[in-house]
């Protein structure tokens, strides 16, 4: 069974359609880019998916279940998980100390007044673990608010693995960075995805990365469905080409 369907989605902004009969499927672990030019509908997609407003047509189904009317909250609850969406950076506070806050919140200690011995040790395995995932560890003091914009994601990236994602969408994530933080990036995304199986959608400019990591790619032009396939398939699309990747696609294979 599907992680993800869209079936027929479409979302109106007044006279604007920004997405139409748009039909998807995810599969379990998946990694899946979602590209096409500026206003394809990209961010519009991710707002329907995690919940940020709903299609005015068509279904979302996740997990069997339709979440076409279903709070952004409940959805993080169910293991659909954006970064922005869950992310209390506390740029005041070190790596280590968000993290913490965040495994706290997500094993519902938040407003607790007292954690047991036993309770703070696993907390305390668990955001180790987070930080040794995102490799992160041996910046674990260092002040979020200091760090480079890339750590920053990083970090973002450690909160959202402690609320157990079944689906991540990760919009642009190597969006604004330099070369050494785009290949940590790129590397922590394919790691989550082939070593934890975590399942992802991730809208990305950069097509060396897409077509360097994505299992799968759909492609968004101007509000409409334009194609999907492996990088082969998309590279080789003449629609796509076309439409949208031309040189892009070019310069990739260069
Ligand atoms: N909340 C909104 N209200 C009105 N129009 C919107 C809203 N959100 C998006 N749009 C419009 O929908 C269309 C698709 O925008 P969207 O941001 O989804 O595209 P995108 O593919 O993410 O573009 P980019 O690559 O530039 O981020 C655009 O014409 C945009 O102006």
């Amino acid at each position: 069974m599907s992680l993800l369907k869209l079936e027929h989605v479409g979302r109106r902004f007044g006279a604007l359609q920004a997405l139409k009969d748009i039909s998807l499927a995810v599969e379990p672990g998946e990694l899946r880019a979602v590209i096409g030019p500026n206003g394809a509908g990209k961010t519009t997609l991710f707002n329907l998916i995690s919940g940020f407003f709903p299609p005015t047509e068509g279904q979302i189904i996740f997990d069997g279940q339709p979440i076409t009317a279903v709070s952004p909250n409940e959805l993080v609850r169910r293991g659909i998980i954006r970064t922005f969406q869950i992310t209390q950076v506390f740029l005041s506070l070190s790596v280590y100390e968000n993290v913490r806050v965040a495994v706290e919140t997500a094993m519902g200690l938040q407003l607790r007044p007292w954690i047991s011995r036993a309770t703070r040790a696993k907390v305390d395995e668990k955001v180790d673990e987070l930080l040794q995932v995102t490799r992160i560890a041996d910046k674990a003091d260092r002040i979020v608010g200091e760090m480079s914009h890339g750590d920053q994601r990083v970090v973002e990236i450690g909160i959202a693995l402690s609320r157990h994602p079944r689906l991540l969408l990760l919009d642009e994530p190597t969006a604004g960075m330099g070369d050494e933080e785009t290949h940590h990036m790129t590397d922590l995304i394919r790691r989550l995805n082939k070593d934890q199986g975590i399942t992802m959608l991730f809208v990305e400019h950069d097509m060396a990365i897409v077509f360097g990591i994505a299992d799968r790619i759909t492609v968004l032009d101007n509000g409409t469905f334009l194609a999907e396939g492996t990088a082969a398939e998309i590279s080789a699309n003449p629609r796509v080409q076309s439409a949208y990747l031309g040189t892009a696609i070019e310069e990739t294979a260069a």
